[in-house]
């Protein structure tokens, strides 16, 4: 029985699960980005390394890669939308093809927030991949074009997901308990 600070986890989604679902995300990249002569892949730090790990070996396209850190100012379990650029991604975008990846998409307002601030750089195309998606705590309207899974209104951890920094390492994702 995984454990964090003495709370219990209960799995949610398995690591075989997460690598086959992966694979087909990659399958779906491709297709739609099959004429792509580079594709940029950024990802959002710090949730997003595991995922994108695995996600970009699974798209047989080239690609170049880089990361935007931003962190929420709080420490909450919840977003609180306040979102600070830690560090910007050093390539240029403009009239580039790019793929923005992200561990969850919960609010939204991660997301929503960061696809603007990419998009008005003018990226040729710019599409949007999470792993996983707690559709019912949406408070702004916005959808990832890509979805490993659709999760309950839980608090996650583990491939990538952290509570209070930890968990990030475990290799599926679980349920904290009450
Ligand atoms: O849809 P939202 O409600 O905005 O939540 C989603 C965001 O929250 C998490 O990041 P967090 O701020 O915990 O930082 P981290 O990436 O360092 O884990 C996660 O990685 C998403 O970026
Ligand atoms: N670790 C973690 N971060 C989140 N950010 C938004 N939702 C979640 C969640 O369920 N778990």
């Amino acid at each position: 029985m995984e454990t964090i600070r003495g709370k219990r986890l209960s799995l949610l989604i398995k690591e075989e699960d997460i690598k086959k679902r992966v694979k087909e995300l990659g399958r779906e990249v491709e297709r739609d980005f099959a004429t792509s002569k580079e594709l940029i892949v950024v990802g959002l730090l710090k949730g997003a390394f595991i995922f994108m790990a695995d996600l970009v070996r699974e798209i047989k396209l080239p690609l170049k890669i880089d990361f935007l850190w931003v962190s929420s100012y709080g420490q909450s379990m919840e977003s609180s939308g306040n979102i600070k650029i830690v560090k910007d991604i050093d390539v240029d975008i403009e009239g580039r093809e790019v793929l923005l990846v992200d561990d969850i998409l919960d609010t939204g307002l991660t997301l929503k927030e960061i696809y603007e601030f990419l998009r008005i750089r003018n990226p040729s195309k710019l599409k949007t991949c999470v792993l996983l998606d707690k559709k019912e705590r949406r408070k702004v309207d916005f959808n990832a074009d890509y979805v490993g899974f659709e999760v309950p209104n839980l608090f996650l951890v583990g491939y990538g997901l952290d509570w209070g920094e930890l968990g990030r390492n475990l290799p599926g994702v679980y349920a904290v308990e009450d």
